[in-house]
């Protein structure tokens, strides 16, 4: 298929609260249908209230629009999956402006069903609640883009000149054993995730020739009965403590911006964890404020646009770029049963 012409971006995120009455709610959409226990939900809301009740993602989702739209030459469209704007109404905004195919560019560089599959989810439930809507082509996977790994290893080096020495330990954000293992067509052999996830923090640390370093996980939510990928980032600070590390640097590998399981989980538990054992603590900056990332998702745009090439450091497939919600593959990151509630 040769290039197509297409005449919108739309910018596909997560979504946060920009208040304290927007928390609830928006933790209800989160977690409908997904047996979340409502002990976890408590928690949550009050890491979002220890902040006003506002997440910075919709402000840095805005800011990084801006330093896209000069480099695209489509018009930029925001729409979220769990507060507004909700994709619903933007997507309608976008037929009523005579859009007629659009791509999308999901704020997440993995695989997996909640990094991916749920993406698709969303253009589905959009498409559906817009009679007539544009066709809508999501953007590929990003995580061993070279604009994305070198970011991750400017922002690493930044972070390291704090200490003499330091371990490097990168982390995502985790999810239950069954979705990971379920993440990729059935034929690759599951956790799609898991394995972009440690390819990426593989290529940020040989950017930086740095032989020894941990991937680890964080913002495990979901009934405790049931297992989610491990070890979760303030144990492990722990465990380095125990076997004498005196700093550590931590890569949050699987965010693209300064969210609210950054600035909650990293910067505020892990942190005060690693004070309060005397070791050193240093968070690398996530990619969203970085120029090179508004260039990434202009390359993304141009790989569609113009047939540029694709750029990539490894030798995973592209995947993620399908047409109007379809899933990569049959089965692929198919989403894992939930326990009824
Ligand atoms: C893989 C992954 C990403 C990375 C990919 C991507 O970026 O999309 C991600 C991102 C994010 N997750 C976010 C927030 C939340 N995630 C939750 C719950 C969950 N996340 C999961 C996975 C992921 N999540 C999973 C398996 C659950 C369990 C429920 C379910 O199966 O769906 C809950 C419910 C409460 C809790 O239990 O924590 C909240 C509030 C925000 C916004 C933060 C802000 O407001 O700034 C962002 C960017
Ligand atoms: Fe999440």
């Amino acid at each position: 298929m040769g290039p197509v012409s297409y005449d919108a971006l739309l910018w596909l995120s997560f979504g946060g609260p920009e208040g304290p009455e927007d928390v609830r709610p928006f933790l209800e959409n989160v977690t409908r249908g997904r047996g979340v226990p409502p002990e976890r939900l408590d928690e949550v809301e009050q890491h979002y209230l220890h902040f006003g009740g506002v997440s910075p993602i919709n402000r840095l989702n805005r800011e990084a629009i801006a330093a896209v739209e000069p480099l695209v030459d489509l018009p930029v469209y925001f729409g979220n999956r769990n507060w507004h704007p909700m994709v619903e109404d933007t997507l309608a905004e976008m037929k009523a402006a005579g859009v007629r195919r659009a791509l999308v560019f999901p704020t997440s560089a993995y695989g997996g069903y909640s990094a991916c599959r749920q993406y698709d989810e969303d253009i589905l439930r959009a498409r559906a609640a817009v009679p007539g809507a544009p066709e809508l082509v999501k953007l590929r996977q990003f995580f061993d883009h070279p604009l994305f790994i070198e970011s991750f290893a400017e922002s690493v080096r930044v972070a390291g000149e704090a200490f003499e020495d330091y371990r490097l330990v990168f982390t995502a954000h985790s999810v239950p054993v069954s979705a990971d293992k379920a993440a990729g067509p059935p034929a690759e052999g599951g956790h799609r995730y898991s394995r972009q996830v440690a390819e990426a923090s593989r290529l940020v640390a040989s950017a930086l020739s740095i032989a020894e370093y941990d991937v680890v996980w964080q913002s495990r939510s979901g009934p405790p009965q049931i297992p989610w990928l491990e070890p979760d980032i303030v144990d492990h600070v722990e465990a380095l403590h125990a076997k004498g590390v005196a700093n550590v640097v931590v890569c949050p590998i699987g965010f693209v911006s300064d969210h609210l399981e950054v600035v909650w989980d990293l910067d505020t538990e892990a942190r005060d964890r690693a004070a309060e054992l005397g070791m050193g603590f240093a968070r690398a900056a996530t990619p969203n404020g970085d120029p090179r990332f508004a260039q990434l998702v202009a390359e993304l745009v141009a790989e569609m646009t113009s047939g540029a090439p694709a750029r990539k450091l490894s030798s995973f497939t592209a995947a993620g770029c399908t047409v109007n919600g379809e899933p990569c593959a049959p089965l692929c990151c198919e989403p894992a049963k939930r326990p009824a509630r």
